[in-house]
């Protein structure tokens, strides 16, 4: 690491302000991490320069959730013979974007405040930047400014943004990125979505169903590509029968955005050659960049821009004093995998602080992230709902170990016919033949969002497959799924 950064022009230093931790973004992640080092009774600052809660609760998690929950609560009544009836008609799209709001409450953050305050954090709005070892400048809205010393560590909690495909012009046409997608007040008549990856997925189903016709353009194969290959061949389907056009193996050369109609023009290249598609808007969920460009990170002698990777207490490679927690060490940009990182890195901090000579870092120990190897689960809120943990068949094959994928057709348990009719899903478990555990479960179907814990617990406790059997799933449940997938094992 470089040494103390002696810049005095670019920040006026003010009387030191000491705390043992300073945390670096109010997001879900940064919140949890003071969380913890308050609860071990260390004192701690937060830097945040938007809103207390971060991307997840007013551009993300929750408003995506909110914004998806009629739409699959109504598809699912469809499939109850007696209800069907009564839900035939559109949704409200007024009072789903009203109900959204509620749920980003209104994008004001005054009850994440007061729950900070109410934990005995000290709060600094502002944009924070590392100002060499152990500190932290900030600059607040008002131009006031303080220097921030972490008497034991710093802990980066700045997340990701989206990340915007390099296209001449493409700035000039204000696209829609997940912030749009998520915060928009009126339904597009038309929109296309780029990309094929969860955001993609997510909010093409849900402005589907909200009233706009939707085009989904993926350069790939198809649908979910990180998931079972399953996965995304269902969501496709349920997305075309809900109205939806997808067109794979296809890329945009070109968007314009007509003055006076503000339609769009939206150039592409696919199987078909080059076509011209109009849009009223057009969103591009093509992946995450981590917000490190403007974190000081060069007054460390690291790389602005950068994602930071760590160990698994989520300290920097290389620094004793550094963290790096939640989407910024890009190892799982999930709200609860980021979460999971805060409660082990705390906990780490803290036993640092208090000089314990060794930590708990073998794997499964309470200062190791274990679990961001091996056992991250994932649900996709789409009608199917696609869930998932661990490693998926391809991904447990690359690991050289002997596996074996075992498939069920989830239309085979009664709990599921229940719950649906014409339930259409599947469900894959992948077992590491050799020590007969599972390394990965996925589920696609109505209702599995709420069955993937069970297969996160077998995953992370390595539950033997023979110690499963005794695992026994109430009837009519869809969780029968797991005893069938035991009895195909068998065979
Ligand atoms: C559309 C969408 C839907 C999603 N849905 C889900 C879901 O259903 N479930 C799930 O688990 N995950 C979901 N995710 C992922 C989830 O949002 C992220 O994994 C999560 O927000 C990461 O939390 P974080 O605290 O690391 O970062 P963030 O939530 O991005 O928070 C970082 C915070 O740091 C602040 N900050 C940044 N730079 C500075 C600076 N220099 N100074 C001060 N403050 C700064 C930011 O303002 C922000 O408040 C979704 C993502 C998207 C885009
Ligand atoms: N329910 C959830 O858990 C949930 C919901 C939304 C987002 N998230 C998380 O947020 C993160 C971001 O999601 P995301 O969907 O933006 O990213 P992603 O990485 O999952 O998908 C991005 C997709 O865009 C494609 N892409 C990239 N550049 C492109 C280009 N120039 N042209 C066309 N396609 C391009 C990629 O091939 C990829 O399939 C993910 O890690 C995801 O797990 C989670």
């Amino acid at each position: 690491m470089a040494s103390e950064y002696t810049d005095h022009q670019t920040v006026r230093m003010t009387e030191a302000e000491e705390y043992d931790v300073v945390v670096l973004g109010a997001g879900p992640v940064g919140e949890n991490v003071a969380d913890r080092v308050r609860a071990a009774g260390l004192s701690c600052a937060v830097v945040e320069s938007e809103l207390v809660g971060g991307e997840c609760s007013y551009w993300a998690c929750m408003p995506s959730k909110a914004l998806l929950r009629p739409v699959v609560a109504r598809a699912e009544a469809r499939r109850v013979p007696g209800l069907r009836q009564s839900v035939q008609g559109p949704l409200d799209a007024e009072a789903v974007l009203a109900h959204r709001d509620d749920y980003t409450s209104h994008w004001k953050d005054d009850g994440q405040v007061e729950w900070l305050d109410g934990i005995g954090v000290h709060l600094y709005r502002g944009h924070g930047r590392l100002y060499g070892t152990r500190k932290v400048s900030v600059t607040s809205p008002e131009g006031e400014h303080h220097v921030l010393t972490a008497r034991h560590a710093v802990a980066v909690c700045t997340g990701s943004r989206a990340q915007l495909p390099d296209l001449p012009g493409l700035a000039d046409v204000n696209p829609w990125t997940s912030r749009e997608a998520t915060s928009a007040k009126e339904v597009p008549g038309r929109l296309v979505v780029v990309g094929g990856g969860v955001v993609a997925v997510e909010m093409a189903t849900a402005w589907q169903a909200l009233g706009s016709r939707v085009a989904v353009l993926v350069r790939g194969e198809g649908l979910l590509p990180k998931m079972e290959p399953f996965a995304g061949e269902l969501v496709a389907d349920a997305l075309c029968e809900a109205g939806a056009e997808l067109r794979t193996h296809t890329s945009v050369t070109d968007v314009v955005r007509h003055t006076g109609t503000g339609a769009l023009t939206v150039s592409v290249r696919g199987p078909e050659g080059d076509e011209r598609l109009e849009a009223d808007e057009i969103l591009f969920a093509t992946g995450r960049a981590p917000r490190t460009d403007d974190i000081g990170l060069d007054t460390i002698g690291l790389d602005p821009g950068s994602w930071l990777p760590v160990d698994d207490s989520c300290r920097v490679e290389g620094s004793d004093w550094l963290y790096a927690v939640g989407d910024v060490n890009h190892r799982a940009l999930l709200t609860h995998q980021g979460k999971y990182q805060a409660r082990i890195s705390g906990a780490a901090i803290a036993a640092r602080a208090a000089g314990v000579p060794v930590l708990e870092s073998d794997p499964w120990g309470a200062h190791a992230a274990t679990a961001d190897h091996a056992a991250v689960p994932q649900v996709v809120f789409t009608d199917p709902e696609a869930a998932s943990v661990g490693l998926t068949l391809a991904e447990a094959e690359a690991t050289g170990r002997r596996v074996r994928a075992v498939d069920y057709d989830m239309s085979g348990v009664a709990g599921a016919g229940l719950y649906a009719d014409g339930y259409r899903g599947r469900a894959r478990m992948v077992v590491d033949e050799d020590r007969r555990v599972l390394l990965g479960v996925t589920f696609v179907g109505p209702g599995v969002g709420e069955l993937i814990h069970s297969a996160t617990v077998a995953v992370a406790g390595e539950v033997p497959l023979e110690r499963l059997w005794h695992a026994v799933p109430s009837y009519p449940t869809i969780s029968e799924v797991w005893l069938r997938l035991l009895e195909t094992y068998r065979g």
